[in-house]
């Protein structure tokens, strides 16, 4: 009674648990908030409640308090802006930092040091590195592990995204030659591959922030063993790279680490913003593991960009077309080529409104503040928002509001080739001082991966006997279903890339 007093009684939702627990991560009316409710409810509760602010008051966990949640895309910039007075909540992210702290999981002066010296690692020379990565493994991919063959089956199109990620990773971030043909052998020293130890750690990050030190240590399932075996190794993998860039053996590379080192020695000689030896590896692993969920984010759009273009045959034409204007003779794309490839990019950035891998930013208000917004009429409000309530970027109710998105179910890369698109209403990549900081990365790899496999591949749905009769809406659904493990991703969509023949 007291939290809703504090709101005035603000129309929303009542529940027991809050967006944050752990224990109920669905919605379940007048129960729990679900934090992973909103890829479900899109913008449905701010229709609902004709506001595109609403309040979450939570009774029990993770402690009583009043959540709001923010559809409106002005008063959602407010708030990203205003990096002091609402903050990042970062107490519970210890997982991140196990090896040390980094840019993820820091706040206020902390945060602005470890932002100073990571951020210029992100160099115009490293996005070619991710540009040149990801179309020579994709070239790797078509040609040797598909052997050059005309039509091809792939039972789950994220194995292979996810898988290409990793690859991209290890060479753009890590500046290791990793490829789907692994010629590597197991390093002296090393009891698995970096390869491996990067998909393991990646994949079961969360362990480390289920179970305690002596469980990971002790406990004989074999899951956990591998997950432990390879975050030590992972670990030792780091040390080593460190090692050798630091004695001059590889200083040459436009990988992250080494920028990240050459921006860090240049804090140290200038006497300016610096990271110890443990921050930057902290950082790495942010950059890899946290990078984990980058990375995973990274693949999962780019599958649900691939699944949409194979169910949307007129737009993957438009998008063929238009790759084919840029590149007339057929060539493999060169990243003095992205400025132009403007289509590839609006199916990447329709993919993520319509999926954003992260559905809700959660923002913590340090001192008693007012969220402008706008009413259905046009109108500006004011809500009142107590010191202490968690601010919820609401991604996907901003991504499906009709008024900043008309038509917002529907799969349309066209309203990116608009020069006036609503930027503040794509919040994918968050946005302000803590926007992310990947999302040139990001995009780099995603043009080059869109724009090569479609230059050289027709991409449809994989017909499937037991799917026979159902209807277009039905396979829809089931291909766009998604599964929700670090973060969202398709479940299960399989499709078939047919080689263009220089006809179609
Ligand atoms: C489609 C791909 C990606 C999406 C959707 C995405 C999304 C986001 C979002 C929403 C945030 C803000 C999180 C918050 O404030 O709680 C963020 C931050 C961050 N991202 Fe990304 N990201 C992507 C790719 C990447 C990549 C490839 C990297 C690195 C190689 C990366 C590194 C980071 C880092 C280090 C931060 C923390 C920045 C800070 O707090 O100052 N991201 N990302």
């Amino acid at each position: 009674r007291d939290t809703i007093r504090s709101i005035q009684d603000y129309p929303g939702l009542r529940c027991i648990f809050g967006a944050e627990t752990a224990i109920i991560w669905f919605r379940i009316p007048y129960i729990s908030v679900g934090i992973f409710s909103g890829w479900k409810t899109k913008h449905q509760d701010f229709a609902q409640y004709g506001s595109d602010i609403i309040s979450a008051q939570v009774s029990i966990l993770p402690r009583p308090h009043v959540a709001f949640f923010l559809a409106d895309a002005q008063a959602i910039k407010d708030v990203t802006n205003a990096r002091h007075r609402f903050t990042k909540p970062v107490e519970n992210m210890g997982v991140l930092s196990f090896y040390g702290e980094n840019v993820v999981v820091t706040e206020h002066d902390e945060w602005k040091r470890h932002r100073k010296v990571t951020a210029p690692a992100f160099t115009e020379r490293n996005m070619r590195l991710v540009w040149d990565v990801t179309t020579k493994s994709f070239e790797e991919l078509c040609e040797v592990v598909w052997n050059g063959l005309n039509e091809i089956a792939v039972d789950n199109i994220a194995d292979i995204t996810v898988n290409m990620m990793i690859l991209v990773i290890g060479n753009a971030a890590f500046g290791q030659e990793m490829s789907w043909v692994d010629r590597n052998t197991l390093p002296a020293g090393h009891a698995i591959k970096l390869k491996d130890a990067m998909s393991v750690v990646a994949r079961d990050i969360l362990m480390k922030a289920i179970f305690p030190e002596w469980v990971l240590t002790h406990v004989p399932i074999s899951r956990v063993r591998r997950f432990y075996t390879a975050s030590n190794e992972l670990k030792l993998y780091m040390e080593e790279m460190i090692q050798s860039r630091r004695s001059g053996e590889s200083l040459g590379g436009n990988d992250l680490i080494t920028c990240l080192l050459k921006a860090n020695d240049d804090g140290v000689s200038k006497g300016a913003a610096h990271l110890s030896d443990s921050e930057v590896m902290g950082n790495i692993f942010a950059f890899l593991v946290a990078g984990a969920i980058p990375n995973f984010t990274t693949a999962h759009s780019l599958a649900f960009a691939l699944i949409l273009l194979a169910l949307h045959q007129d737009e993957q034409r438009a998008l063929y077309q238009h790759i084919k204007s840029v590149l007339p003779d057929g060539r493999v794309p060169s990243y003095d080529d992205m400025s132009q490839l403007t289509y590839s990019l609006a199916v990447f950035l329709e993919s993520l409104r319509m999926f954003a891998p992260v559905s809700m930013i959660p923002k913590q208000a340090e001192e008693d503040s007012v969220l402008t917004m706008q009413t259905p009429d046009g109108e500006l409000r004011t809500v009142f928002c107590p010191a202490g309530s968690r601010v919820m970027i609401h991604v996907a109710g901003l991504h499906y509001n009709p008024r900043y998105w008309p038509d917002p179910y529907a799969f349309k890369p066209a309203r990116f080739l608009d020069k006036e698109w609503p930027r503040d209403a794509l919040l994918a990549f968050s946005t302000g001082p803590r926007g992310c900081i990947g999302r040139r990365f990001a995009e780099t790899e995603a043009v080059a991966a869109i724009t090569y496999l479609v230059s050289r591949f027709r991409i449809e749905i994989k017909d499937e006997p037991q799917y026979k009769g159902e209807s277009e809406a039905e396979r829809r659904e089931r291909l766009l279903k998604g599964k929700i493990s670090l973060t969202f991703g398709p479940a299960q969509a399989p499709l078939v890339f047919k080689r263009r023949t220089g006809c179609d």
